[in-house]
């Protein structure tokens, strides 16, 4: 029997759809903010998508994952206490457990339903719930960040999805600024930064607040992560104002990531290498996404 084609088409790339073939639907229904679906692919493992966007395939999430955690992580001596925002798969929690410099994991997720289905359909990335230093939060974050206290964190790592419907609000200003509020003096923030080929003018409004407001650097990352539209993803990291934060040049080695993880999953797509590599930008994003 035929399994028939997904079709990915948003306005968030109009005219162009990435379609992959479902060998079998696993899991769909609404939540009370989107519509939550698990499909089996026939060559990139389970696939997790949400309102039809796809969020993670189990071949290619490590990308993803390990690029938004370690990016800021690696950049950064003894990160103690990290916020997540979104990220409610679990992936991005197991990437930062692998820091132990690390005391507190704070995870702020709108959407209950994503964490059960990751726990049920995803045990590789849900397995960041259990490390015993994170705390969940079920909610808003916009509400999540204003109560929380002034320069609590070392790190914040906004792991949402596209700004259409329940991550709408992770883009505009007030919610850059109450992230700044939260972090320390040369804290760092990672925020996913969709796609150089397709939103550059999304990324500059996001870079044109984030310069304002975050007194450090400011810095657009990339990587490769074939199922998401175009095949690549970006990532802002900006800095507060404080001990000054080189992003360019990893502090931690990747060894003490190796070895500190306490079920044995080695690194499958961070190194050193990769995390400069992924500052290095093309001529026309130089132009259109003026850096610094
Ligand atoms: N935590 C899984 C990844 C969530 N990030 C987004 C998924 C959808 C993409 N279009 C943009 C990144």
């Amino acid at each position: 029997k035929n399994a028939e084609l997904m079709y990915f088409n948003n306005p968030m790339w109009p005219g162009e759809a990435h379609s992959l073939k479902v060998e079998k639907i696993l899991f769909r229904e609404r939540s009370e903010f989107q519509e939550v679906l698990v499909f089996q692919s026939s060559s990139y493992g389970k696939v997790l998508v949400l309102d039809g966007i796809v969020q993670l395939t189990e071949k290619d999430e490590c990308a993803y994952q390990e690029m938004i955690a370690h990016l800021p992580l690696c950049s950064i001596k003894a990160p103690k206490r990290v916020l997540v925002v979104g990220g409610g798969d679990g992936g991005v929690l197991r990437e930062i457990s692998r820091h132990s410099s690390v005391e507190l994991i704070d995870i702020c997720e709108i959407d209950k339903l994503v964490i059960d289905v990751s726990k049920k359909f995803f045990p590789e990335l849900a397995i960041g719930f259990d490390d015993p230093r994170v705390h969940l939060h079920v909610g808003d974050a916009i509400e999540f960040l204003r109560n929380a206290p002034e320069g609590k964190y070392d790190a914040i790592i906004v792991d949402s999805s596209d700004p259409v419907g329940p991550a709408q609000e992770l883009v505009e200003r007030p919610f850059f600024e109450t992230i700044a509020r939260a972090l320390k003096p040369g804290g760092v923030l990672c925020n996913m930064a969709e796609s150089m080929w397709l939103h550059t003018h999304l990324i500059q409004d996001m870079m044109s607040i984030c310069r304002e407001i975050f007194k450090g650097s400011v810095h657009y990352a990339w990587t490769s992560v074939p199922t998401y539209p175009s095949g690549v993803i970006g990532f802002l990291l900006c800095s507060t104002e404080g001990p000054a934060v080189d992003f360019l040049h990893p502090i931690n080695p990747i060894e003490k990531l190796e070895g500190a993880i306490q079920y044995r999953r080695e690194l499958k797509f961070y190194n050193s290498e990769m995390h400069r590599a992924a500052f290095a930008l093309p001529s026309f994003v130089k132009r259109e996404v003026s850096c610094l």
